[in-house]
């Protein structure tokens, strides 16, 4: 290739207490080149884009663009010399409207006031150059994700970013959005724009790439033409070994008992739900945006409680109107967004996989707790893989992928009879979500049982017992372990009949 790189990196080494982070690597991106970046949990990929941001400073190494050497010492310089960077947590302000957002820090004046006018117009441009049809008046929280993502995009273009990256864009979007998303992506590849395109998402990574770079402890493991590499050869690249049962066998179905039975259930997102929980099974749940999904999950977890309707867990009627409730009756919630709800992140990794086990009073006393919490929890995080120099480390500075290990650590120790896991996997290297998988089954193999609400339909086929399928708040249908994504996509649109709720089942 004979083009002058948009972004050469070169000899970039970056060391943290305890951890090379990075290590003699090099990266380049062309002008018009989605160039993506796989590798495990912790492999480096996020400290390379910071110090590409200017959020860390390399120990070594040097950054060229179009040919020019910079530096930079703050996030402000590298956003002025043309690059953007979409983090995995968006950081748009909900309550501030769509315009307000896009020139948040860049906003138009004419003669020291603020030119409102001119902002719309250059506003309505934007949105129309990423073809979305967002209201530029509208709050922020009003939008889904994925629209939050594209404003988010807009932005990035008003600063006229040559070099956009984008660390995980679909993890959080179903698979409609994402379809529109990898779209964009290729319209600004073929406006010149260089993205780096950072996924855990495999068949993602091998659509819309140009080339492909590998990172495994730090290191640049090779850079190819995405032909010259598919699927088994990234993974065997990025976990050191071939990964074959992706997915845990499973042993026997569930039993016929019920352990969880909603009925009628109803809050603002739900209509009319009925379904039950078996003891040893993994429940998936479907659905787009706003389908009421996630209203599911946060009724069952006490959070957005059910307005009507009854449950019962074992055949006992139960309350679950508030989260304290839900957890005392042995409902255990792993939220869908580990910073906002999930983690203590100045505390260590050890105590916040303890945290629940913490406010479960009874379980231990305070030395047995102590002592024999710490070793145990120490052996889960372990065979967990999760990657700390020290489980006494700050959670907030692993790496996303292990913080969401951590989480999962914690809530499978529990003595939770039932676990609602939203988004489990989401930003999770493939490796490590082959452990998650597989201690989810062990989990429900004695008798407990697992509701899984994710947008990742290849996972919860092949994870989910039975599927629930969400549109519009109602359950649209069920389907069962073998059903293909185009089944659970055809209910998700709405396109079949409501069927009771549990028939297929
Ligand atoms: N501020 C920090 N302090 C200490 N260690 C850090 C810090 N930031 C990153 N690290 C460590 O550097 C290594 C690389 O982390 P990085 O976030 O770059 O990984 P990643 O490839 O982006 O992973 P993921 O897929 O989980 O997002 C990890 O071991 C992480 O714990």
């Amino acid at each position: 290739m004979t083009a002058v790189p948009a972004l050469s990196m070169t000899g970039i080494s970056k060391a943290f207490p305890g951890v090379r982070a990075l290590d003699d690597v090099d990266f380049e991106c062309l002008p018009g080149e989605v160039h993506a970046i796989c590798g495990e949990n912790g492999a480096g990929k996020s400290t390379l884009m910071k110090i590409l941001g200017g959020s860390y400073k390399p120990d070594a190494g040097a950054i060229h663009l179009a040919g020019k050497a910079v530096q930079f010492t703050h996030p402000r310089q590298a956003a002025e010399a043309g690059i953007a960077i979409i983090h995995q947590e968006l950081s748009l302000l909900p309550h501030r409207t769509v315009e307000e957002n896009i020139f948040m820090g860049h906003e138009l004046a004419r003669r020291g006031i603020l030119d409102k006018v001119a902002m719309r117009e250059r506003a309505a441009e934007l949105l129309r150059r990423v073809g979305a049809q967002i209201d530029p008046q509208a709050p922020v929280s009003s939008l889904s994700i994925a629209l939050q993502q594209v404003v988010e995009i807009a932005k990035a273009l008003l600063l006229d970013a040559r070099i956009l990256v984008m660390d995980e864009p679909t993890a959080a979007l179903d698979e409609r959005d994402s379809r529109t998303l990898l779209k964009l992506v290729d319209g600004l590849r073929g406006e010149g724009v260089s993205i780096v395109y950072i996924s855990h998402r495999m068949p993602e990574v091998t659509a819309i790439a140009d080339r492909i770079t590998i990172l495994k402890d730090g290191r640049k493991i090779w850079t190819r033409p995405r032909d010259a590499a598919p699927i088994s050869e990234i993974v065997r690249a990025m976990v050191g070994r071939d990964l074959k049962d992706f997915y845990p066998a499973v042993p026997v179905s569930p039993a016929d008992e019920v352990l969880l039975a909603i009925e009628g259930g109803m809050n603002a997102g739900l209509r009319d739900v009925a379904f039950n929980v078996r003891a040893g099974e993994i429940l998936g749940v479907a659905g787009l945006e706003d389908s009421g999904k996630g209203a599911l999950a946060q009724a069952l977890v006490g959070d957005v409680p059910f307005t009507s309707g009854t449950v019962a867990l074992r055949g006992q009627p139960i309350a679950l109107r508030t989260p304290r409730q839900a957890t005392a009756a042995g409902i255990g919630y792993l939220p869908g967004d580990r910073k906002r709800e999930g983690l203590a992140l100045r505390q260590s990794v050890r105590d916040n996989a303890l945290l629940t086990l913490r406010s479960m009073t009874g379980l231990f006393t305070r030395p047995q707790r102590g002592a024999l919490a710490h070793d145990a929890m120490d052996e889960r995080l372990r065979a967990m893989d999760v990657r700390a120099a020290d489980f006494g480390q700050e959670v907030g500075t692993l790496s996303g992928g292990n913080q969401q290990k951590a989480i999962i650590v914690r809530w499978l120790a529990q003595a939770s009879d039932i676990l609602v896991f939203v988004e489990p996997t989401r930003g999770i290297d493939i490796a490590a979500k082959a452990a998650i998988y597989e201690t989810m089954r062990a989990f429900t193999g004695s008798g407990r049982g697992i509701v899984v609400v994710s947008s990742d339909m290849p996972e919860l086929i092949g994870i989910a017992d039975r599927v629930l399928v969400m549109h519009q708040g109602r359950i649209s249908g069920v389907v069962r372990r073998g059903a293909s994504e185009e089944d659970i996509m055809h209910l998700a649109l709405g396109l079949a009949d409501a069927p009771s709720a549990e028939a297929g089942a």
